[in-house]
């Protein structure tokens, strides 16, 4: 058996956050502006952002687990609604349907994308269904014309969990210019851009922008810069009950330079990953990412699948690497089996999401991984099999 000549000096973690001296300046400019929330920095972020993705409106909230929640208020869902998910999904997702008194409904996968597997949806709909809540799992855009046609015969609202997906690609057109109502994206640091916390709501519809700016902040009808900038004493009204999800312009300010880096992110992340394809294609104990041809993946996270596995299995796996220094994560949470949405129920209706979240998981990428620790968590991936 051969043994792994070098040992990584430092850990190799799963994920780290690019961000430089622009950023830096970025956010002391603000500092020393005298406004530091939903002021202009959050504007022009919002503009670059749907200059950007192609679409109409831009809403920055401060995550997107409250780009969902108001996503889903502002689609008048609410209490006694089922709106369909995937369990195989951060559980922000389903927390999302809760936050407004609906029930999420489970959909299995597609075992070769890890997304909705639309031919599920149809056994799942109920006269309660009001909307599906497609999310793009770890950036690869779900099947979505299929999805489309379900929603569409069933007059179901259909909204994008895009946390992970910012600049990939659904024929030919970038995530978020929505294909649904509207698309919701994460600037967590788990992200490829970040702002830290953050989130992003995008729609073409102008009335649905304009509802969703005014929930952000406590509904209120004269905003605090119109009153900021008013030569009039004004003051303003609250006709409903509002949400405070603001993002900062320190968060923003962070975006707009984020926002510039994003092509090189996302040049090297493909790049990365289609070494680690190449180079862990030949090993027939895993499955590494397929993307089918109507589809570009950003690689939020690159994530391999063991074939005849068992959770146990794949957990020795992963406290190997990490006793080689090389941080790694489960595949992505089953949220049906999390304590608030746990039941018999879904354990048995879920095989493919079982089989994922037992059988997978994520390996480091990020933009300042070298090719170096890349050949070495290869390597070491190697002679685990051996
Ligand atoms: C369930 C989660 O799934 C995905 O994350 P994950 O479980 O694969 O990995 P996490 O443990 O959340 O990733 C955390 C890693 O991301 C890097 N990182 C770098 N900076 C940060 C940070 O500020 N917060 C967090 N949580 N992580 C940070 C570090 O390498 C850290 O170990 C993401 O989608 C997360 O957003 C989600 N919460
Ligand atoms: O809280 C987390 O770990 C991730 C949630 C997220 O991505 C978001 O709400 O933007």
């Amino acid at each position: 058996m051969t043994t792994i000549s070098v040992q990584a000096a430092a850990m190799i973690p799963v994920a780290r956050p690019f961000i430089g001296a622009e950023e830096e300046h970025a956010v002391i400019e603000v500092l020393r502006s005298g406004w530091v929330t939903q002021g202009p920095r959050v504007a022009e972020f919002e503009r670059e952002f749907s200059a950007y993705i192609g679409c109409d409106h831009s809403v920055a909230v401060s995550s997107c687990t409250t780009a969902l929640h108001l996503a889903l208020v502002a689609s008048g869902i609410g209490s006694g609604d089922e709106v369909i998910c995937p369990s195989l999904s951060f559980i922000a997702t389903a927390n999302s349907i809760a936050y407004v008194g609906a029930t999420p409904v489970f959909c299995d996968i597609d075992l070769a994308t890890y997304n909705l597997d639309p031919s599920a949806l149809e056994g799942l709909i109920t006269p309660r269904t009001k909307a599906i809540l497609v999310v793009h799992q770890i950036g690869l855009s779900a099947e979505m014309k299929g999805i489309l046609v379900v929603a569409k015969k069933y007059g179901l609202a259909v909204i994008e969990d895009a946390a992970c997906a910012i600049g990939s690609e659904y024929e030919g057109n970038l995530i978020g210019k929505p294909l649904g109502t509207m698309a919701c994206f994460s600037f967590h640091p788990r992200k490829i851009l970040t702002t830290g916390e953050g989130g992003m709501i995008t729609t073409n519809d102008a009335d649905l922008a304009d509802k969703l700016r005014k929930l952000r902040q406590h509904a209120m009808s004269l905003s605090d810069v119109v009153r900021h900038n008013a030569k009039q004493v004004t003051a303003e009204t609250y006709d409903e009950v509002g949400y405070n999800f603001r993002m900062t312009d320190m968060q923003a300010a962070m975006g707009v330079v984020q926002l510039d880096r994003l092509q090189s992110f996302l040049q090297r992340r493909r790049h990365l990953a289609s070494r680690y394809d190449e180079a862990l294609q030949p090993l027939p104990w895993l499955e590494t990412p397929s993307v089918p041809s109507n589809c570009r993946h950003n690689y939020q996270s690159y994530m391999i699948r063991l074939v005849d596995a068992s959770a146990a299995k794949r957990d020795l796996i992963m406290q190997r690497l990490l006793e080689k220094n090389i941080s790694s994560r489960r595949a992505i949470m089953a949220i049906h089996r999390e304590l608030p949405y746990r039941s018999e129920q879904w354990e048995t209706a879920l095989p493919k999401t079982n089989l994922v979240t037992d059988t997978a998981l994520i390996l480091p990428l990020f933009h300042q991984m070298t090719e170096a620790d890349q050949d070495y968590i290869i390597e070491v991936l190697y002679s685990i099999a051996r």
